[in-house]
């Protein structure tokens, strides 16, 4: 199944010069999301997972629905101040500014095999940090899945080493 017809190109949002990458129509049509959720799922059987890591907001609409064909545990990381226990913490550069992710302390148990959820690799900084957070806490980065992936802007070369899956590439 061609995902490409399902990602609308928004110019100049949310700043002037970005071309966002709106993942919504792939979402709300039933047949593409599942299409696209039975990928990633394919992927982390053969990668043995124990549970899935994503990013707020969007790491967790695509990282939910796969946690739940596996059956194993979805932990969110997010944005500073929004979890309520103790967290470790990484400050981070994106695409269109700086920002703060946060996972709780006891999230990820030493050892376990981490698949990380995002719909979208563009600068990786996002990325870059939540790994971060999953090997502060002893997990093991066993697979990175994204819907998008924005190659002009290069976030693979912060990824090296690491098992990656996309679904809709950009050159
Ligand atoms: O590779 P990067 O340059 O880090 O950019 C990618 C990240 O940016 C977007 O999230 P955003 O921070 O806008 O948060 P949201 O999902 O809550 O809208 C997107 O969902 C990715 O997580
Ligand atoms: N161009 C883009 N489109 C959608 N989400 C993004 N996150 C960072 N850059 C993005």
């Amino acid at each position: 199944m061609d995902l490409k017809p399902y990602i609308k190109i928004v110019p100049d949002w949310p700043k002037p010069g970005i071309k966002f990458k709106d993942i919504t129509p792939l979402m709300d049509n039933g047949e593409a999301f599942r299409y696209a959720t039975d990928q990633i799922v394919e992927y982390a059987k053969e990668r043995k997972i124990d549970l899935i890591v994503g990013p707020e907001a969007r790491g967790f609409i695509v990282g939910c629905p796969v946690a739940y064909a596996l059956g194993v545990g979805f932990a969110p990381v997010r944005k500073e101040g929004k979890l309520p226990r103790e967290t470790v913490k990484v400050t981070y550069g994106k695409e269109y500014g700086d920002d703060v992710l946060t996972i709780h302390k006891d999230a990820v148990k030493p050892g376990q095999r981490v698949l990380i959820t995002d719909d979208l690799l563009a600068t990786g900084g996002t990325i870059e940090a939540t790994i971060k957070l999953v090997e502060q806490l002893g997990g093991v980065v066993a697979g990175i899945a994204f819907l998008v992936e924005l190659s002009y802007l290069d976030g693979r070369s912060k990824l090296d080493g690491y098992d990656v899956l996309t679904l809709i590439p950009y050159e």
